[in-house]
């Protein structure tokens, strides 16, 4: 028999029940023994993650039966945007594949809450498609290129020739720039020291998301404090954060003034101007300083070559 149940497996744990369902692009034939064999089996190449199940010892590679091998995977919380040991919950499964889910939690069933800022009793959902599954299906590593520098300094120019090159490429990408960020989530934010913090923290936990989603993720603000950078890479896993530096002399950058705002600046029109009234605190150790080369900077094409180079190198731009 071929049929649609097969590709169900039922689950009993304490007092849930949950039924998995296996992939339904495959038509499972029925084994002689009439019970399918799940086994964790090296599949995709997803750094270290592996999951396959064989039928009649034909192996068959797919991430698609991930929730069963996540029966098996220790749990991960994610508290303070790190994943912290296990989270259990009163279903054996945190899975998104899950058809029945477990309802009406007993005393000795209670999921484990945690206690992020002013969010109580919540509770961290993971889901059996991971980054590297959307990484393998976008063929790139999601990743944060962090554009910071004075105003004027050519980060937003850069951001779009790096857009411009990866798509050209075939990679996605999505740009996040503080001005038209600040068009809309963070409008509600001045340029007062706290809110350029907070400003900082939004775009760095959205980057985040967008890193998780597979995407190259270019966030391209000024970002004036070391230490609300350095916060933005800790959310993410070692080497996925990349900080590109625009080490563009302050003259130059007035030199520049393409929206008029260092002259309004000077005249004291505008009041806590980066570089002026307001601190820059320029990073200690990016992945990539872009500067001059006696007295030139390079085109916006050419510096986002070297970072595309660098990203080519590392092995970014594949899966
Ligand atoms: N006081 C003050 N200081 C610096 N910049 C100012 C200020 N007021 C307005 N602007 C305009 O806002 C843009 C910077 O926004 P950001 O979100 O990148 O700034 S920050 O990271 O929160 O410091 C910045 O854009 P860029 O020139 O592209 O950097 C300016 O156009
Ligand atoms: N590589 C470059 N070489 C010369 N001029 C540049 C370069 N990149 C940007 N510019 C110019 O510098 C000005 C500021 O660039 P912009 O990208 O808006 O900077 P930011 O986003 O840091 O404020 C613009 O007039 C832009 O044309």
């Amino acid at each position: 028999m071929i049929g649609r149940s097969l590709r169900f497996k039922m689950t009993t744990i304490g007092k849930c029940s949950s039924i998995y369902r296996t992939s339904p692009e495959f038509d499972l034939p029925e084994p002689s023994s009439g019970k399918l064999g799940f086994q964790k089996l090296p599949a995709c190449n997803c750094r270290g993650k592996s999951f396959g199940f064989s039928i009649f010892g034909t192996e068959v590679k797919t991430s698609f039966v991930a929730p069963l091998s996540a029966i098996e995977a220790s749990r991960k919380a994610h508290v303070n945007g790190k994943a912290e040991n296990v989270h259990r919950t009163g279903c054996d499964s945190n899975d998104d594949m899950r058809i029945n889910d477990c309802h009406g939690f007993s005393g000795d069933s209670i999921p484990q809450m945690s206690t992020i800022g002013n969010s109580t009793n919540i509770v961290w959902h993971k889901c059996t498609v991971e980054k590297c599954d959307r990484e393998e299906l976008l063929q790139q590593r999601g990743c944060v290129i962090w554009i910071t520098g004075l105003s004027g300094s050519g980060k937003s120019t850069l951001a779009c020739a790096l857009g411009r090159g990866l798509h050209a490429r075939g990679k996605l990408t999505y740009i996040l720039d503080g001005d038209n960020v600040r068009h809309g989530l963070n409008r509600d934010l001045s340029f007062r020291a706290e809110d350029r913090a907070e400003n900082i923290r939004r775009i760095g936990e959205v980057a985040k998301l967008f890193a998780d989603a597979g995407v190259i993720c270019i966030a391209s603000l000024i970002s004036p404090y070391r230490k609300e950078r350095d916060a933005c890479r800790a959310l993410l896993a070692e080497g996925d954060f990349i900080e590109v530096f625009m080490d563009v002399p302050l003259h130059v950058c007035e030199a520049r003034d393409p929206k008029g705002l260092y002259k309004l600046a000077r005249a004291g029109k505008i009041k806590g101007f980066t570089g002026i009234d307001d601190p820059y605190e320029p990073p200690l150790k990016s992945e990539i300083v872009l500067h001059q080369n006696r007295g030139l900077f390079d085109s916006p094409n050419d510096l986002a070559d070297t970072v595309i180079s660098y990203m080519d190198e590392k092995g970014y731009l594949n899966a």
